[in-house]
Order: structure tokens, then sequence, then C-alpha cells
């Protein structure tokens, strides 16, 4: 089953604040050195990386002197927003030594909820990994209260694995993985080396919550594993302290717990477009835009459309025809009715002209389409 961890070519690294503090006494640099000289030797070794990084409030508390985590909601609010300033200085610094750029993602839930935040989030994401800079995402924590008041970036990082596709979500936490029961309380509890992520048996082993800095505990943890696991992706929750941990995980080493999903990559992603019954409009396209979508695979671009019906928004889903009006493939489109009517019949290089803009060189992705 290992083979899943060594042949991932994408991964989001997920840290969390009771890691990343050393409990509570500051940012861990000395920490974070390591890991980011493990993440770049995994970037050299081709591992696409997103990183999840918790810890914005631990290092306020830090920064402000505060030695317990305060209970009113605008005063962890205000440590994040100090401590945040903090986290992206160390990354980035930490980063820089070995010649590689970060860049700051703030994001909620909710904005993966929208769709058309969700797509703007996700080309933003394809973006930097293609430039070649690490994405360091947070919570953006002024703007919730429910996420900050659990202290769940369990979540979170699954959600950007869902959003990037990520093969791999490995989630660094101060314990060796998974127990069959929380290693606090059970001296003799022994660490699940693999799992399916939806076994229900895991449910009973995970209910604990977590430590004084980082609380969602395995509860969270468990929780974003099936989530991760909804577009494919296994989940590895592993000690952060174990040394060599990226690097040995990449070379197939048996460490931590890994959660597999009931299904591949692919077919986890198209079940989820699938999943979205709703169609808004339809584009009628020409006869070589069938053959590049049916038998090439290709994205849709649009001069390979010759008419869009209907009224729809960027990230809503639309059917694709044939000239003759058959149902070809349907998709999550990129630009709304109005957008697609000024470029349609052109090709990508004129929709800067023709709109002002360009969101995206194709009308439909081909990750976002599914044939019929
Ligand atoms: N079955 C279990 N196996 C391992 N750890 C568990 C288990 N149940 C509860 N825990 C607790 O979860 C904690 C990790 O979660 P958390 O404190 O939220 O860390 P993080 O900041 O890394 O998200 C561990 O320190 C451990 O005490
Ligand atoms: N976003 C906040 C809280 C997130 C958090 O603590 O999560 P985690 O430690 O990963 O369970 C922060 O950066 O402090």
């Amino acid at each position: 089953m290992r083979d899943k961890v060594t042949g991932a070519r994408r991964w989001v690294v997920k840290i969390g604040s009771a890691l990343l503090t050393a409990d509570g006494r500051g940012l861990d640099r000395a920490a974070m050195a390591i890991w980011v000289k493990q993440m770049v030797a995994l970037r050299e070794q081709g591992v696409e990386l997103v990183l999840v990084s918790s810890g914005a409030v631990a290092a306020g508390m830090s920064r402000l002197g505060w030695t317990s985590r305060p209970s009113a909601m605008h005063e962890l609010q205000a440590a994040a927003a100090i401590g945040q300033m903090a986290l992206v200085q160390a990354w980035e610094s930490s980063f820089a030594e070995h010649g590689m750029r970060t860049a700051q993602i703030l994001l909620t839930h909710d904005d993966l909820s929208d769709r058309k935040r969700y797509l703007n989030a996700r080309s933003t994401l394809r973006t930097l990994v293609n430039l070649d800079v690490i994405p360091v995402i947070n919570e953006n924590d002024t703007v919730v209260t429910d996420e900050i008041r659990f202290g769940d970036n369990d979540t979170l990082a699954a959600l950007v694995a869902n959003l990037v596709e990520a093969d791999l979500l490995v989630i660094l936490t101060d314990r060796d993985g998974m127990y069959n029961a929380d290693p606090r309380h059970n001296p003799d509890a022994e660490l699940i080396f693999e799992a399916r992520a939806d076994d229900p048996a895991l449910d009973a082993v995970a209910g604990g919550v977590g430590g004084a800095l980082g609380r969602g505990g395995m509860q969270t943890k468990l929780r974003a594993s099936r989530l991760a696991a909804r577009s494919g992706a296994h989940t590895v929750i592993v000690g952060g302290a174990i040394e060599q941990v990226l690097a040995r995980l990449k070379a197939g080493e048996r460490l931590g717990t890994l959660l597999a999903p009931e299904r591949g990559l692919l077919a986890a992603r198209k079940q989820w477009l699938a999943g979205h019954l709703q169609t808004r409009g339809t584009l009628v396209l020409d006869a070589g835009a069938v053959k590049a979508l049916s038998q090439d695979r290709k994205s849709l671009l649009p001069v390979g459309v010759k008419a869009v019906q209907g009224s729809f928004r960027r990230g809503e889903m639309v059917v694709c025809v044939s000239p003759d009006g058959r149902e070809v493939a349907r998709g999550l489109v990129n630009y709304s009715a109005l957008e697609a009517q000024k470029i349609i019949g052109q090709p990508s290089d004129a929709i800067e002209k023709l709109l002002g803009y360009v969101d995206e060189p194709e009308l439909v992705h081909r990750d976002n389409l599914i044939l019929v």
C-alpha cells in the first residue's frame, strides 16, 4: 500500500499548532528549517507541494507574551492576525535559504463551498505550483469563528487536497500516528499502520480531543482523511518530529498511519462532478471540438464553440452538445454566459483583448469535464 505514498505526485502537507510551536514556546524555527529542507528535497524529486500551516494563534500569543489561550473570540482573532505575520515570515525566510519562493493564502471553508471562489482559489494555487512557488495556507482567522474556536486546520487541509486534486495528504502531528486508543491515557495503545479511511471501527479509537494548543485531536484528522478520500487522496497521519519523516515516507518506509480512499483519484473526481445534477446552460460545439473532447480527451477551448445557450455563471455546470444537438459532455465552465458569448469562435490568446482579462485559456478544463 505504501506505493501510493512513494508514487504520489502532488502532496498537501499540514503541520499542526502543537508541533509548530513546541507546545507554546513560540515558533520552533529549528523544526521548521528541518521540514523545509525535506520539502525542498521532495520538490527536487518532482513532487508538487502545498503547505497548510497552523500556528498563528500560538505564535501571536507568544509575541504578546500571553501564556494561556484566550477564550474571547476577538482576542483569539487578534492573536492570529499578529501570529500570522510571524508564521509567514518564518516560512518565507526558511524556504528562501534554499532559493525557494513562498506565497501566503488565507482561506475559509465558505470560500471553498462557493463555486466561483473555489475555481479562483484552484487556479491561483495551480499557477503558484506551476511557478515553482510553495503556497503556505492557513485559515483566514479574522473572518471565521467556529474553526478558530475548535482549532481545526485538518479539515482545511483536506479541502485543499480536494481543491488541488492532491494524491496525498500528509498530516504532521505530535504523535507517531493514529493509535488504537488515545496514547495519553493508554500506555499500551498500538499504532495503526494502514486502514481504509471509511472503516467505521476508526471512529471509536479517534474519540478523544486534542492537546492544549492543537485542539482538533484525532477526530478531526480522521474526518479530514475521509474528506480527502472523496477526491481519491490517500492520507498519512504521522509524527512531525520523526527524523527525516517526509523523506522516509517518500522512500516508502512504513511510518505513521496510512488511510486509503475507496476509489482512485480520477474516478472520485468524475463521481464528484457527476453529482452536480443541475445544469445551467448549453455550449454547441463544432465537429473539431467534439473530436478533441471525445477522442483526444482535451479541454474545451472557446474556438471550438459555435453557440451559447442559457444563463450561467463561472463555475456552474453546462452541457456540451455536438452540432446536431447530441450531448457529448458536461462540465464546470470557466466563464459566464455573457463572457462566453464574446469569446466563442476565437483563439484563446484573443480572450484578453475581447474581455479585458483572462481567467483561463479553456472554456472548460478537461479535469472538470465528464464525457457522456
Ligand atoms: N487514537 C489516537 N491516536 C493518537 N492520538 C490521539 C488519539 N486520540 C486522541 N489523540 C490525541 O490527538 C492529539 C493530536 O491532535 P492535536 O492536539 O489537535 O494536534 P495538531 O495540532 O497536530 O492538530 C495527540 O497529541 C493525542 O493526544
Ligand atoms: N488557524 C489557527 C488555528 C488552527 C489550528 O490550531 O489547527 P491545528 O493545530 O492544526 O489543529 C492558527 O493558525 O492558529
